[in-house]
């Protein structure tokens, strides 16, 4: 059987104050009934994503967008078909959503997403919806009280919500002892806090989740962590990401985009190279190796979730 290609432009729809997003349940009689989704809807021929998404809010739920960003692009091969789930973040809209075609709307807290049962596809989508735009990886820094200084900036005043300890230099007590500091610190500011370690370290403090390096990834043949906490690694390649995507890594970092100081001999991959990689990767994609904010346009525009980086948010 020759398998139809369905390309569905979808919409991640925030609340004003970011903490929600807006889902409608599938009525019983089509494809994938009573599942909830992100209200959109097929392209027409000759219809862009964006025109798509424009056309179909307007027609299911009553509204006009004014803004959008690319959120994530996932292909998906159902038994019937194979599926290209173009999802947009709004952020901005005019008109009060209702189910223009009898179906319920509701808005869900960020947190409740995974209480909702949604098509076999959704999952890298409902990843990035609760992801940030930006991922801290903390630089190497001997002395504590510094080390303190510098992420509690981060977190107020460059409102970081997703940070990776990355302590290369501490011994495992002194890792440990960080951590514990770390994750007081970002729990005040509702951060995420992953460990670079192994994925043991776990038993020993209750941090948000783990992030492998690319060495202990490729050794792994599944998730060596619980579902429930967050599991990312670091990419540089086409293996290394079929891996990430094999054991269930929730999202990771694909690096080095640009050269940099610290791997001054690693090839750069450049924007080209880095969206036909991230395009296949069905799980949300962080842009790592020389890049500061000013990058987080471009890059989701190529299909990243947005950034990652230590020198841009380490001052
Ligand atoms: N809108 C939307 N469709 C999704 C999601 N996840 C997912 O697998 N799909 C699939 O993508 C396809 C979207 O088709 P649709 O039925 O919404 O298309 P449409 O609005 O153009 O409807 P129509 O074909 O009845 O006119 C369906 O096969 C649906 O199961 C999602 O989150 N939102
Ligand atoms: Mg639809």
């Amino acid at each position: 059987m020759i398998k139809r290609r369905v390309h569905v432009a979808a919409a991640a729809i925030f609340s004003d104050d970011g903490n929600e997003v807006l889902l409608a349940r599938r009525p019983s009689t089509v494809d994938q009934g009573g599942l909830w989704e992100f209200p959109g809807g097929k392209l027409a021929p000759y219809e862009t994503g964006f025109e798509a998404l424009r056309r179909e809010l307007h027609e299911e739920l009553g509204i006009s967008i004014e803004r959008a960003q690319p959120l994530i692009r996932v292909h998906h091969e159902y038994s019937d078909k194979h599926i290209l789930l173009d999802v947009w973040q709004v952020h901005g809209f005019s008109g009060e959503p209702y189910g223009r075609e009898g179906q319920a709307v509701r808005w869900v807290k960020l947190g409740e997403l995974f209480n909702y049962p949604f098509p076999a596809a959704n999952l890298p989508i409902l990843r990035a919806v609760m992801l940030p735009t930006e991922y801290l990886i903390t630089a190497e820094e001997e002395d504590d009280g510094v080390f303190l200084d510098k992420l509690q900036r981060a977190l107020i005043e460059d409102g970081v919500r997703l940070v990776q300890l990355r302590a290369k230099s501490l011994d495992e007590s002194a890792y440990l002892a960080r951590a514990e500091q770390a994750l007081q610190l970002c729990r005040e500011h509702g951060a995420r806090l992953l460990l670079n370690t192994e994925p043991e370290m776990l038993a020993h403090i209750d941090a948000d989740g783990v992030h492998l390096t690319s060495e202990r990834l490729m050794t792994l043949e599944r998730r060596p962590i619980v579902e429930g906490k967050w599991l990312s690694a670091s990419t540089h390649d086409e293996g290394q990401l079929a891996r990430a995507g094999r054991i269930g890594c929730d999202f990771v970092t694909l690096s080095p985009l640009r050269t940099t100081p610290s791997h001054p001999d690693a090839a750069p991959l450049g924007w080209h190279d880095f969206q036909q990689l991230v395009e296949p990767a069905a799980m949300p994609v962080f842009a790592l190796g020389g890049m500061t904010r000013h990058d987080a346009n471009h890059a989701r525009a190529v299909g990243a979730q947005g950034i990652a980086s230590i020198r841009d948010f380490w001052r």
